[in-house]
Order: C-alpha cells, then sequence, then structure tokens
C-alpha cells in the first residue's frame, strides 16, 4: 500500500502525520512500526492520524501511535503539530481548534508568533487512574505530595528511585534529578517505563530543578524510548514540581530539542502547554502488506 505522509516535529519530538479526514487507512500495528522505524521506514517518535470530528462541537478525532505500533491516549507535542498541519492545508477555520484524543478534548491554538498553546486538560492523580498499583508501599511526603519508592532491577543490584505518580491522559513518574544531562536515563528509564506496578507501562521523566521558573527535563517514554522532548512530561513535570512547592506556576523547561513552556494555576485548573510546530517534509512510502 502506497501512502502519502507529512514528517513534523515539536522541540525535537517528531512525528509521521497521516491525513484520514476522506480515508481511513486501517493501518496494523506492524505498519506504524514502519513507518516509525529509522532505518526500514520514515523514522518518528510517534504516528499521527487527523481524522474527521467524532460529534459535534469537536473539529478533529486524534489518534496516537507510539513507535512500538500501540496507541496511546495523548501526544502534547504532537498536538502542537496536529494545529499546525490541519491549519496549513486548510482542514480548520481560525487559530483555535476542538480535538478528541482517547483521554478527552482538547484545545490547541495558534499563536502570532508561530508557536502554538495546548490546553492540555487537568491533570489526574488518582493512582487507580493513572494506573498505579500502590499496594504494599507506603508513600513517602515531600511538600505537600506524595513519592512512591521504586525498586528497580533485580534483587542483586536492585536501586531504589522516589517518583511523583500522575497522570496527563498518560501515565507519568517524574523523579528530581540534580543533574538532567548525567542522569541514568537510558539505565533506569526501560526499568521503570515497565516496572510492575504500572500496568500499563509509564513515561518516565528526569527533572532537573534549576530555579522556580526553570526546569531542564529528560524523558524516557513508553513506546518510543527517549525522545528530544515530551509534551505530556514536561506538563506532568512541572505540576509534580508545582505540588512539591518547589515551582512557579509558569515554567520554562528546557529539553534536548527545545523550549517549552507550561503554565498550571493549581487544583482544578486546565494544564497549558506552549512549544514549537514545524513541518519537515513531505513524502509518500510503501508499506508492507
Ligand atoms: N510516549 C507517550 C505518548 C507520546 C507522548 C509525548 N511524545 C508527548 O509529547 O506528550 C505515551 O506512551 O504515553
Amino acid at each position: 500500500m502506497r501512502i502519502r505522509f507529512t514528517k513534523m516535529q515539536g522541540a525535537g519530538n517528531d512525528f509521521v502525520v497521516l491525513d484520514e479526514t476522506r480515508q481511513r487507512l486501517n493501518l496494523t500495528p506492524a505498519q506504524y512500526r514502519q513507518l516509525a522505524d529509522r532505518h526500514f521506514g520514515v523514522g518518528a517518535d510517534q504516528v499521527l492520524s487527523v481524522r474527521p470530528s467524532p460529534a459535534p462541537g469537536v473539529d478533529f478525532e486524534y489518534v496516537i501511535h507510539n513507535a512500538d505500533g500501540g496507541e496511546v491516549e495523548q501526544c502534547g507535542n504532537g498536538a502542537r503539530c496536529f494545529a499546525r498541519y490541519v491549519a496549513d492545508k486548510g482542514l480548520a477555520q481560525g487559530d483555535r481548534i476542538r480535538v478528541q484524543t482517547l483521554s478527552g478534548v482538547i484545545e490547541p491554538r495558534l499563536n502570532p508568533d508561530g508557536r502554538v498553546t495546548v490546553d492540555m486538560g487537568q491533570p489526574v492523580f488518582a493512582l487507580e487512574q493513572v494506573p498505579f498499583v500502590a499496594a504494599g508501599l507506603s508513600p513517602h511526603k515531600d511538600g505537600n505530595w506524595l513519592k512512591w519508592h521504586l525498586a528497580l532491577g533485580t534483587y542483586a543490584e536492585s536501586q531504589i528511585v522516589a517518583v511523583a505518580v500522575l497522570s496527563m491522559g498518560n501515565p507519568h513518574a517524574v523523579q528530581e534529578v540534580a543533574d538532567a544531562d548525567h542522569a541514568p536515563v537510558a539505565q533506569q528509564g526501560p526499568l521503570i517505563e515497565r516496572h510492575s506496578r504500572f500496568p500499563k507501562r509509564v513515561n518516565a521523566g528526569f527533572m532537573e530543578i534549576q530555579d522556580r521558573s526553570h526546569i531542564r527535563l529528560r524523558v524516557w517514554e513508553r513506546g518510543a524510548g527517549e525522545t528530544l522532548a515530551c509534551g505530556t512530561g514536561a506538563c506532568a513535570a512541572v505540576v509534580a514540581g508545582i505540588r512539591l512547592g518547589k515551582l512557579d506556576a509558569r515554567v520554562d523547561v528546557e529539553t534536548r530539542g527545545g523550549k517549552l513552556t507550561i503554565e498550571w494555576a493549581g487544583g482544578d485548573a486546565p494544564v497549558f502547554m506552549t512549544g514549537p510546530a514545524v513541518t519537515v517534509f513531505e513524502g509518500e512510502i510503501e508499506l508492507q502488506e
């Protein structure tokens, strides 16, 4: 099957974008993996599908597949690229759209400076909704929030990490590190991602708090490995830092791929994420059947 695609990136988190507004492609997990493969396909962290509105009051459906072929609930950097894509293709009127995802409706907005702001909805702290299995664990209070100590690796050389656990529609486990550049992302990331206490796996954040309005962040993403940036991960890290009493309501997040700005007023307020969204190239590819 030969298909057209658009390659995009948001702070270095890169995507293959598929226009399914006129016709469903009905791709298989293996075909999503091929599209994301950096040697046998286009190469991307996620594949984003643009589909017609599923309901009145919503403009589009936004479907996200990780590089491993699995469908997931949310992708923040992808949401900005989604908004840029539908605007550039003339599929959307105006600068604000409402987009249905597996985890609810989000509202991206194109800014005059070319960046995109997305209302990412409210963070979710109920452990069973992350989901996180806390049975038998006692949380540790830090500020006015709780951290969970996870044992990683085999008993012989197990390490204990303290993570804040929350959902931005997708699951996140965020730990504080002294130096993000030298954090054990490749070593601990996969162990946290697949820890048995996360039944749907988890995105593992490594946050260096520089001051009350600046952090550096690296994320080992569920189903994709370390990415140059993770939008929902940036939201989760800032929310965790605010709940721990260590960050103010507006934080610049420095990722390896660029800067994101996250704003959260606390309580039931939604999280706002602002950052870049760039089209890299268009192309066609022959997919395996
Ligand atoms: N790996 C994530 C999905 C993509 C999230 C990330 N690319 C973002 O910008 O939020 C997950 O499995 O939940």
